[in-house]
């Protein structure tokens, strides 16, 4: 063994137990003193038999266990302890010969392994590691309740240790008034974020209000955002509150805010900065009181290098920023949303669906998701509706899915309708516009004759971003 190994806070991991499983006594002695040293509680086994005896008598939270023992096989042990109580983990140890069969085990579901002679310090490290995902489940788990428990946001689906840490963060600052910054991919589940903050913090019986700054055209947005007086402007022949206004006390989501113009971004600032607004067209100030989620699907950072956002304001709504990670980066979200949103259009369309067939679930897990989850709800909500059978096959899913992913060219049986051929040849035009852009939008819309925010209108309308 060798390494180097700080000691831990030890009150943050003593109420863990990890059993070591070693039928060599010396390295057996070695691994438990050192574990114990960390602040853990250490139980030895020298072989599998013992080990099972141990997890069968007492919570045993981590297994370190050698992979080659007499009597049974590390994977054989990680069989029985998965079959005991699968949220045990199972860290095993190996030879370097034998790296292989011990990632088959990561398969059956090790936790991971680490090769012999043991570095403590990664020893320690993937320990810590483990613990820590632990802890974040249960108070993931807790949060969820709390938050059904209050205002309920079902069916926010976070298997994955980023989505997690997500969830994690949201219900820590849901209290907090403090601005939010919510940035990932377009329908990475921004939205569903800004919710879940609102609704499971102190603000949830006011109102959550959103405006997407993509949807309206400039001259509007103000007009969205800070309401107006009767005859302010051209067309406004009655007096309207924002939603600065109708979000009092409340949440304002702020979605798409990159696409704020510079002229309204001066006035937002204005208005974060000093808590008050006014109507266009009346001088009356009003409170500003509502707290702001914003999000952005955006490099806000390259925006504010290229002049087209303020750092001012970047720095005013960044006070708390979740990054959420595309879903190509979390496949293990893939299989549990999978089941949900089965579920949820199973029901919606009284269909009864027993699941999805392996072949179709090893194509969605191989599948990129330039629309991320919301594609990935489009696909499932398309093939529960032409299914015929009760289970899911790859023939029910999208033909993309089966498609080298750069492929531009329209594929059409011949039997789709008028609006399904546009679109289709509209998805054509606009990949093979940006393949020629190098993916640049700008270049691209400029090639289609069209302007970047109808570019982007039509990536998201597709699912395409
Ligand atoms: N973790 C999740 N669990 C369950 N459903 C999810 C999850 N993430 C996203 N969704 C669903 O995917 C869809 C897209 O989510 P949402 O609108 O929040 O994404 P977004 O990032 O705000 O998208 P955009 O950038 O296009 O505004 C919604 O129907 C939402 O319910």
């Amino acid at each position: 063994m060798n390494g180097y190994c700080p000691q831990h806070k030890k009150n943050e991991i003593m109420d863990y137990t990890i059993l070591v499983v070693e039928d060599e006594p010396v390295q057996l002695e070695s691994l438990a003193g050192f574990l114990s040293k960390q602040g853990y509680r250490v139980l030895k086994a020298a072989n599998p038999e013992q080990a099972i005896l141990n997890i069968r008598n007492s919570a045993v939270d981590i297994v370190l266990s050698d992979f080659r023992m007499p009597g049974m096989s590390g994977v054989k042990l990680l069989e029985a302890i998965k079959e005991i109580n699968p949220s045990i983990q199972v860290i095993i140890m190996t030879a370097y010969g034998t790296v292989e069969s011990a990632t088959d085990a990561m398969k059956l579901g090790a936790a991971d392994y680490i090769t012999k002679p043991i570095d403590l310090y990664r020893l320690q490290v993937l320990i810590r590691n483990i613990v820590e995902r632990k802890q974040l489940i249960s108070e993931n788990r807790l949060l969820r309740q709390q938050l059904t428990e209050r205002f309920s946001v079902d069916g926010i689906i976070a298997e994955s240790s980023a989505m997690s840490q997500v969830l994690n963060v949201a219900g820590r600052i849901a209290d907090s008034n403090a601005s939010v910054l919510i940035t990932g991919e377009t329908g990475t589940g921004k939205e569903l974020i800004a919710r879940s903050v609102h609704f499971s913090g102190s603000r949830h019986n006011h109102p959550f209000v959103a405006v997407n700054c993509a949807a309206l055209p400039d001259t509007l947005l103000e007009s969205e955002l800070f309401g107006h007086e009767k005859g302010a402007f051209t067309g406004a022949d009655r007096q309207r509150k924002g939603r600065f206004e109708t979000a009092e006390g409340g949440t304002l989501f702020i979605d798409e805010v990159g696409e704020i113009p510079l002229s309204l971004q001066v006035k937002l600032l204005r208005v974060l900065q000093e808590k008050t607004f006014e109507r266009i067209g009346s001088n009356i100030v009003l409170q500003a009181n509502a707290r702001i989620v914003a999000a952005t699907n955006r490099d806000l950072e390259a925006m504010i290098r290229e002049g087209t956002f303020r750092q001012d304001l970047f720095y005013r709504l960044n006070v708390v920023s979740i990054r959420i990670p595309p879903l190509r980066d979390r496949r293990e979200d893939i299989p549990p949303l999978v089941d949900g949103f089965v579920r949820r259009f199973a029901s919606e369309n009284n269909k009864r669906i027993a699941g999805i067939s392996r072949e179709a679930m090893d194509a969605l897990m191989k599948y990129s998701y330039p629309g991320n989850v919301r594609e990935l709800e489009n696909i499932i909500q398309q093939s529960v509706v032409l299914t015929r059978g009760e289970t899911i096959m790859q023939s029910d899913l999208p033909v993309r899915l089966n498609e080298s992913p750069k492929s531009s060219k329209p594929v059409m049986s011949g039997d789709e309708t008028f609006p399904e051929k546009v679109e289709a040849f509209e998805k054509s035009l606009i990949l093979d516009a940006l393949s020629k852009s190098g993916q640049v939008q700008t270049r691209a819309a400029e090639l289609l004759g069209i302007s970047e925010r109808h570019l982007r209108y039509k990536l998201k309308k597709y699912s395409m971003k």
